[in-house]
């Protein structure tokens, strides 16, 4: 499944070639309109509709099994969907064979060829189209210059390691000149420090190309909020949120983008107010009456969760923080750059990120956390619908 072997293998016939100049040519959005594939009659990606804006990251994330790579591949042409319609730019790809969408895939897995050195693997796309050799040298040395592997052209795979592998992928993806870069989970078989520093590599790559629009399977979601633009959160074979990324983590529309966001504290609360005719919602836990962001379809009386991100709590009042909710501590953990303080209120469980603190609060002490009404964000309460 490389973007060499799989998507460029093989004489273009001559419709498939002008479709896949004509992909070159459109804007380079993805659109998946009411995508629908089903492996032997069972349905694994239900009418998925979602467009990948040009030049944006889109981070497709969710669980394992939930659609993730299939969407990618029906993007690529790996599968054919059962209903509903793909397009690159203006041009509709969906029945287009993969060599002739005009698109860059990298792997999990690198998938490079072992038996070719750096530079023929980076110019397999390339030979593949009848490029010139001036052309194809041109193009190689750059593609390697991106991403930072001139001095190692002339070395095997095997003489190279996992992330600089994932970078000569990365080359030879990019040495077609691609509109659309599919990436299936490029940093999940490195460790956590290379994949790190391939994150940041990532960033600066897509400053690089800003017109590159980039759909990047992963599960790892802060991989998804570090790069993307805009996030889409799957759920069996379902699109369950999407949105820009900031937003997104900020008031999530749910409680399972929430929580696959990032760490959520959800607290059972009921809407006093809605916020129609002001900028803030008012809603009750217990005696209590905390301010939050409105949420529109959210009308007085309904139950609802409170949705505060741990680093968003402050042990201490603030200026701008116009809630205080006294709290029970249940357990203090430090954890070297920061504390972890896990309190209870009202039967709920709530986690805190802090800083690390002087004076860390006493196990079974009561504790006021503040935090600021627009930090807060109101979900449906799934359970009391
Ligand atoms: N070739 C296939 N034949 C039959 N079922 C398949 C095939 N490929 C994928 N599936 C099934 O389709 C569902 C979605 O798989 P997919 O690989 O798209 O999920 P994913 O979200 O990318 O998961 P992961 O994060 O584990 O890679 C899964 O239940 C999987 O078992």
């Amino acid at each position: 499944m490389t973007v060499s072997s799989t998507m460029l293998d093989g004489a273009q016939d001559a419709p498939s070639a002008r479709a896949a100049a004509a992909v070159g040519q459109a804007s380079n959005s993805i659109r998946f309109d009411g995508v629908t594939v089903a492996y032997r009659g069972t349905v694994v990606l239900d009418h998925l509709t979602l467009e990948v804006r040009p030049g944006e990251i889109l981070a497709l994330i969710g669980p394992s099994g939930s659609g993730k790579t299939t969407a990618l591949r029906a993007v690529a042409g790996f599968v054919r969907p059962a209903s509903g319609r793909i397009h690159i730019g203006d041009v509709e790809v969906t029945h287009l064979p993969p060599y002739a969408r005009g698109i860059g895939m990298v792997v999990q897995n690198y998938a490079l060829f072992p038996h070719m050195r750096v530079t023929e693997n980076v110019s397999f796309g390339l030979r593949a189209q009848g490029a010139s050799r001036d052309l194809i040298a041109d193009r190689v040395r750059e593609c390697l210059r991106i991403v930072g592997m001139e001095s190692y052209a002339h070395r095997y795979p095997r003489e190279l390691s996992g992330g600089q592998q994932q970078r000569v992928a990365i080359a030879r993806a990019l040495a077609i000149q691609p509109r659309v870069l599919l990436l299936d989970e490029p940093l999940s078989a490195l460790d956590a420090q290379i994949r790190r520093s391939m994150v940041e590599e990532l960033a600066r790559l897509h400053r690089d190309l800003p017109d590159l629009t980039v759909l990047y399977v992963t599960h790892d979601q802060s991989e998804a909020l570090t790069l993307a633009d805009s996030i889409a959160v799957m759920r069996d074979g379902r699109l369950h949120a999407h949105g820009p990324t900031g937003p997104l983590y900020q008031t999530p529309p749910n409680r399972f983008a929430a929580e696959f966001l990032g760490r959520a504290n959800l607290l059972p609360v009921v809407i006093e107010d809605a916020g129609y005719a002001s900028p803030l919602a008012q809603v009750r836990i217990g005696g209590l009456v905390l301010s939050a962001t409105p949420n529109r379809s959210l009308d007085k009386g309904a139950q609802a969760l409170l949705c505060v991100r741990p680093h968003a709590l402050s042990l201490s009042p603030r200026p701008d923080h116009d809630n205080v909710l006294p709290t029970t501590v249940h357990e203090v953990l430090w954890q070297g750059d920061q504390h972890v303080v896990t309190v209870e209120v009202a039967g709920t469980v709530l986690r805190v990120v802090s800083p690390p603190l002087r004076q860390p609060p006493a196990i079974g002490s009561t504790l006021d956390l503040h935090f600021a009404a627009v930090d807060a964000s109101l979900l449906p309460d799934e359970d009391h619908p």
